[in-house]
């Protein structure tokens, strides 16, 4: 049998990510033990009932001692002061992640804390649902789906290369990218469509001629797909938004500018633009679909998905 790849695993913030990579490390014998922090007694209580760590406290500094690996599931906003919070306590020799969907604003925020000896590795996993907290994870999320790592320039490789270890264990695919190319392309990925989502639901709210009851009952296929993803947490993406402002109005401008020339084609009776786009952007969803990144909905819970055999063989250090 292997030897698990960390002793300890501190997960600060217990929500949708956090709890998903507890269930899957748990699953998978990765961690020896988990310490998971959260901040209310309800949260904690939660926790501990679902058994997802071996330990459930209130003290993010309390949890940190002791951890080779240190997890940030929280808020891209939060992560700056946790760091500074958390810093006093790291181990010497631990890696110090997080699962934030924006990484340049994490890089900024968090480095200047970390302490000489341990190993920042920023990461994004690329795979969650428009639910949160503790009930709201499973360990199949992560199974087939990107995780991004953006390690600052001078980290240690083998740093990098355990955490990578770590997330295809998990079921990850694995990739490198600076932190300003990450954020560019989750722009329009991630952080565009979320914004349109907000944008459209919202708009069909505030209607006069269309009722809110009509837009209920008669919400089939694409606005309600809309609503979905306009249903995720507004702190989460209030954060996103804020740290990835210049990327987010990069895109926003080119988004606009093409939204401007449909509105155009349209007004003139101009079908065939439409129908070149059209066609276009068929091409592109078929694409997608033949590489399998095809799951419409994310929160499915993927029953038939099982974690994957592990990677290669690994030990914890000094093992
Ligand atoms: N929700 C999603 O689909 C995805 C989210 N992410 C990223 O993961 C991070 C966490 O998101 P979720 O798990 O979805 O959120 P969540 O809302 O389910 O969980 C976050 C938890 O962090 C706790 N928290 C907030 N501030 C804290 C602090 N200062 N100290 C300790 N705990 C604190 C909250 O009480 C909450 O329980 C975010 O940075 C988000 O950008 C990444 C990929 C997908
Ligand atoms: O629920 C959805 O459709 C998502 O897009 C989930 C998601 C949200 C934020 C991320 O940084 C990554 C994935």
């Amino acid at each position: 049998m292997t030897a698990p790849l960390f002793n300890r695993m501190a997960l600060i913030g217990v929500g949708l990510i956090g709890s998903s990579i507890a269930r899957a490390a748990r699953a998978q014998g990765l961690v020896r033990s988990i310490v998971a922090t959260a901040r209310s007694v309800e949260t904690r209580a939660r926790v501990a009932e679902l058994g997802i760590a071996d330990r459930v406290v209130d003290s993010n500094l309390a949890a940190v001692e002791g951890a080779d690996l240190v997890i940030l599931c929280i808020p891209v906003g939060q992560c700056g002061a946790v760091a500074e919070e958390i810093a006093p306590r790291l181990a010497p020799g631990a890696i110090l992640s997080d699962v934030g969907s924006v990484k340049a604003a994490i890089v900024r925020d968090v480095g200047p804390h970390v302490p000489a000896g341990v190993h920042f590795v920023p990461a994004h996993p690329v795979a969650g649902t428009e639910n949160s907290g503790p009930d709201a994870g499973f360990a199949e999320l992560f199974i087939n789906r990107w995780c991004i790592l953006t390690p600052p320039e001078g980290t240690d490789p083998g740093a990098t290369d355990k955490l990578a270890t770590f997330w295809s264990a998990l079921g990850a695919n694995v990739e490198t990218m600076t932190p300003e190319h990450h954020d560019l392309v989750l722009a329009i990925t991630s952080h565009l469509p979320h914004l349109i989502a907000y944008t459209i639901v919202g708009t069909a709210d505030e209607l006069e001629q269309v009722t809110r009851s009509e837009v209920l009952k008669f919400s089939a296929g694409g606005f309600r797909d809309f609503t979905r993803i306009a249903a995720s947490d507004p702190t989460m993406w209030r954060d996103v938004f804020l740290a990835n402002k210049d990327a987010v109005l990069e895109m926003l401008g080119t988004f606009s500018e093409d939204l401007a020339t449909l509105t155009r084609a349209i007004r003139r009776g101009d079908g065939d633009t439409l129908f070149e786009l059209f066609t276009r952007t068929r091409a592109i969803r078929r694409g997608i679909v033949s590489i399998g990144q095809d799951s419409d909905t994310p929160d499915f819970g993927r029953p038939h998905e099982k974690l994957p055999p592990l990677p290669r063989p690994y030990m914890a250090d000094g093992e």
